[in-house]
């Protein structure tokens, strides 16, 4: 079996008095694009910064997060700075916290390159126009000359993502990065993903609201709730039979595909903040299958199927088809 590239193991995020992120193991291989879903608060977002070492002095983090072999949790600034924009990459949700005003995006990608590798300026200007090239933005060679005002929502983000994959890094963590854009620009962005995964088995985590995304793009998923793992595995397998009750609960909420409306929330109220977590299972005061004793203690994963694991009490004793717990 390959070894993963990402492997994190029982990583525990606290911020301020909060402990954010409690617990959650889950791993990435090369060339997949692990989807990481859950309502908002989940920690996804939290997550997604630790393992690029992006949170900020006074996080408390314990755990492990391993990076092809390599030790990160506890490691210094430096190791990160050895990684980041090499080996690993950061895609956020808002182009322009990543894209400077007062450069053109062809200078900042030809210093995104220049910042791990030793080339000169016409090499480098070289590489910016291919990494624009890859990433589908037209007539790479005179866009790189605009500065990123110059540019529409979709082009910026396919920018970022340019600035990302520049120097070909291994694994890409983006974070809702097509949220603010409309849907037919949202889905060319991530075909484009798609077709930059299988061209060089960079692997990309994921961290979205939108299962219907997910599904349409991701390999594997993992579903997070009060900074939890709920459940994880192929995405066909957990999205057609999910275990875990708020996994069923947020495919039941998915709008049935002929609906032009919004989504109508199976799951009745709103994820516990983290300074007032419920005893036991964080999701059992909104789970329609919970009993007293989900009440005592928080469940782990269990393994149900090959790669698919469900942190639920009860998960051998849940209906077959566990949406028809909201029905
Ligand atoms: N800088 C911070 N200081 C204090 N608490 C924070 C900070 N950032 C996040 N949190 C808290 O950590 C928890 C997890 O947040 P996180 O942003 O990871 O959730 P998320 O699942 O990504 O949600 P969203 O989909 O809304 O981005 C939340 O309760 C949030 O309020």
């Amino acid at each position: 079996m390959t070894q993963p590239l990402l492997t994190v193991r029982d990583l525990r995020v606290g911020i301020q008095a909060m402990t954010v992120v409690r617990g959650l193991s889950f791993d990435v291989t090369a060339g997949e694009m692990l989807a990481v879903v859950g309502e908002s608060g989940a920690g996804k977002s939290i997550t997604a910064q630790t393992v690029l070492g992006l949170l900020p002095a006074g996080t408390r983090i314990s755990g492990s997060i391993r990076f092809d072999g390599q030790e990160l949790a506890g490691a210094p600034q430096q190791a990160y700075q050895r990684l980041r924009g090499r080996r690993m990459a950061f895609v956020p949700q808002h182009a322009m916290s990543v894209l400077s005003p007062v450069h053109t995006v062809g200078e900042q990608l030809a210093l995104a390159v220049q910042s791990v590798q030793r080339l000169d300026r016409k090499a480098a200007n070289e590489r910016a126009v291919a990494a624009l090239d890859r990433v589908g933005i037209a007539d790479a060679g005179r866009r790189a000359r605009s500065y990123p005002h110059e540019f529409s929502g979709g082009m910026r983000q396919r920018a970022v993502i340019a600035m990302a994959i520049v120097n070909n890094p291994d694994l890409v963590i983006a974070d809702e990065p097509t949220t603010a854009l409309d849907p037919t620009v949202q889905a060319r962005i991530l075909d484009m993903l798609d077709e930059l995964r299988e061209q060089s088995k960079m692997a990309v985590m994921l961290v979205t609201h939108d299962l219907t995304v997910a599904a349409a793009h991701a390999d594997r998923i993992l579903v997070m709730y009060a900074g939890r793992h709920v459940e994880s595995g192929p995405i066909g397998r957990v999205l057609a039979h999910p275990r875990a009750p708020y996994t069923a609960g947020l495919i039941a909420s998915l709008p049935p595909r002929e609906a032009t409306g919004g989504k109508l929330p199976a799951i009745s109220g709103a994820p516990p903040a983290p300074e007032a977590l419920p005893p036991g299972c964080a999701f059992a005061p909104r789970c329609p299958a919970a009993v007293d004793a989900c009440a005592e203690h928080e469940p782990q994963p269990q393994q149900i199927g090959s790669g698919h694991l469900a942190s639920c009490h009860r998960v051998n004793e849940l209906p077959r088809r566990t949406t028809e717990l909201y029905a």
